[in-house]
């Protein structure tokens, strides 16, 4: 099935899908989905949107994890929202540190362009991009992605900060965010 970039949308990950830590989350134990996101990400993908992720990994680079166990916590994702009724068409992780001078490590776009590449799209803009921290909203911008801040996870501080958030959407979670794009398609 083709996807429009209207059709599409980029979800981050610790604190939108799961709950986040400021230790990382290191292991399949702490990978912690929040109940309503994954029937959220169901609603909308049986809904005909195409979901992706794009998340920052830096915690393998600092060898707190590995990249099986962050397979392992993607495989967990995968299945949950299959079970609920939708799928995933693409998770994009960056594993770089801050100082690795990646293109993928958001605020760059460049796990955007690798979900934008997978999904043969010519372009961006027009996409949804949702999630807790500002360079996520950043990564989208420059990409010409609509900007979703929900308030879990990183989002209320986000939120306070204030820094950077013109003509951001902002909602309490994923699943208040569903129940008005769904409502905006009718
Ligand atoms: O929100 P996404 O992108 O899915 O993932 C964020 C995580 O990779 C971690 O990113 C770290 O930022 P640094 O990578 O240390 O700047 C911290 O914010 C951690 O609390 C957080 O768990
Ligand atoms: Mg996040
Ligand atoms: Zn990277």
């Amino acid at each position: 099935m083709s996807t429009s970039p209207e059709g599409l949308i980029i979800l981050d990950r610790d604190g939108v899908i799961n709950e986040d830590s400021d230790a990382y989350i290191k292991s399949l134990a702490e990978w912690i989905p929040y109940p309503s996101a994954i029937r959220a990400m169901a609603r909308l993908s049986q809904a005909g949107y195409t979901l992706t992720v794009a998340t920052n990994q830096s915690g393998i680079a600092r060898g707190y994890y590995d990249e099986t166990t962050l397979e392992a916590m993607h495989e967990r994702l995968r299945r949950m929202v299959k079970e609920a009724g939708g799928e995933i068409a693409h998770i994009a992780y960056c594993p770089h540190g801050p100082d690795d001078g990646c293109d993928c490590r958001k605020p760059y776009p460049g796990l955007l362009r690798q979900i934008q590449r997978k999904l043969n799209l010519a372009t961006l803009t027009g996409s949804w991009l949702v999630g807790d921290s500002l360079r996520d909203l950043q990564a989208g911008e420059a990409v010409g992605c609509h900007s979703v801040l929900v308030r879990t996870g990183k989002g209320k501080n986000t939120e306070t900060r204030g820094e950077g958030l013109k003509n951001v959407h902002i909602f309490d979670d994923l699943g208040t965010f569903a129940d008005w794009l769904l409502d905006k398609k009718k």
